[in-house]
């Protein structure tokens, strides 16, 4: 399995310029909303045109623009899951399915008589636990259970790369966790190129073995979960892997960095590279110092003032006023509240002395 894409297109007011290798794994196309996520995968399965470029599946070249190589969408052997399922609304599920094997062209892909035909369309529901729904139509199901046709029509169809549009974002989580589960049960037994959009970090660890982070149009870095976890190369990458608390840095010295937007200097105990633009602080790397009281000094604690809290079904989101710095600047903090008595949970208006983990703060040059 591979794949290869390297494309450029040009908008009035976008510009996307994709460089993308993947081998037999799970990709996971991870950026906010804009960044060029969806045109990537449309320019794959044919339905947009880059300007210029190359996109190559498993040997087969679908757009070359040196060559003049442009295959249509029904030409290239790669189907495109949508949240909104896309079923043909006059065809019951069984249909459905069928009529995505007859959109398959020679040389792949499973064709044979029609009874032949429907018994495969069966086994594709049967392995999304929809075979009961086969002689229903669209207009008689579950958004769910309409996703769940659409899955089985795709891999139905048997084509080389399969990509995925936040396929379950209009799904309530218990069901988009039922068919994540699913999806991977899939994985385990088919070798095929797949390339998932998500802007959900946990969504894309869950499904995918590399995550490539999009912003403006390019691929900023890529890399396993964990990798992109431990050491962001980009403001976007920390932000995308859920580090909600970034801030414009400078350098003060060779292991000290200022965070500018908030008035707070962190001794990182490494080397800080001379051009780092921005420093990123997880939630979770943010404890009370129990060792100091409010006023004492203290290498990376500081005295915060909470200015609200918000309480989820476990944790409480407290958001804290940096020394310096206005509302937009606050620092999120998550304290577990299982365990823990509700007079020890920090209260708005306290100050309260935290230490923040600087061996663990992130540094990024861009
Ligand atoms: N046909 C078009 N004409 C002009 N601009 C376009 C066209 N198609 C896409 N764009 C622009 O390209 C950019 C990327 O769009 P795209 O749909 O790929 O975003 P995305 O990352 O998938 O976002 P979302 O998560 O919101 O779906 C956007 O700024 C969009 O406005």
């Amino acid at each position: 399995m591979s794949l290869d894409v390297d494309i450029r297109k040009r908008y009035d007011d976008f510009e996307l310029d994709v460089q993308l290798q993947a081998g037999s794994e799970r990709v996971a196309l991870l950026g906010a909303s804009g960044c060029g996520k969806s045109l990537t995968l449309r320019c794959i399965a044919g339905v947009e045109t880059p300007d210029e470029g190359r996109i190559v599946v498993d040997g087969i070249t679908f757009f070359d623009s040196c060559a003049g190589v442009n295959l249509s969408p029904q030409e290239r052997a790669c189907a495109l899951l949508f949240q909104n399922y896309q079923l043909f609304l006059h065809m019951t599920a069984e249909e459905n399915v069928c009529a995505g094997m007859r959109d398959v062209q020679s040389g792949w892909g499973m064709r044979g008589p029609a009874h032949d035909a429907r018994r495969r369309a069966r086994s594709f529901l049967q392995i999304f636990g929809v075979a009961e729904l086969a002689e229903r139509y669209p207009a008689q199901m579950s958004g769910g259970q309409q996703q769940r046709v659409a899955l089985a029509r795709m891999l139905a169809a048997g084509p080389q790369i399969l990509m995925f549009d936040e396929p379950f974002s209009a799904l309530d989580s218990y069901l988009k966790s039922a068919l994540e589960q699913t999806l991977l049960d899939v994985f385990s037994v088919i070798d095929r190129n797949v390339l998932y959009v998500s802007h959900d970090i946990d969504e894309a660890c869950r499904l995918c073995d590399r995550i490539c982070v999009m912003h403006n149009g390019r691929i900023e870095e890529s890399g396993t979960a964990h990798e992109l976890l431990a050491r962001p190369q980009t403001l976007a990458g920390m932000r995308l892997t859920g580090c909600k608390n970034t801030s414009r840095a400078r350098r003060v010295s060779a292991t000290e960095v200022e965070a500018l937007d908030w008035g707070m200097t962190f001794d990182v105990g490494r080397e800080v590279p001379s051009d780092v633009a921005y420093v990123g602080v997880r939630a979770r790397h943010i404890h009370r110092d129990h060792e100091r009281r409010v006023g004492e000094r203290g290498r990376n604690s500081f005295d915060v003032r909470v200015a609200r809290v918000s309480d989820s079904r476990f944790e409480r989101l407290v958001l804290l006023d940096p020394p310096l710095g206005d509302a937009r600047s606050r620092i999120q903090w998550k304290v577990d509240m299982v365990d823990v008595s509700r007079d020890e949970l920090p209260r708005e208006g306290e100050t309260l002395r935290l230490h923040f983990d600087a061996s663990k703060i992130l540094l990024v040059s861009r």
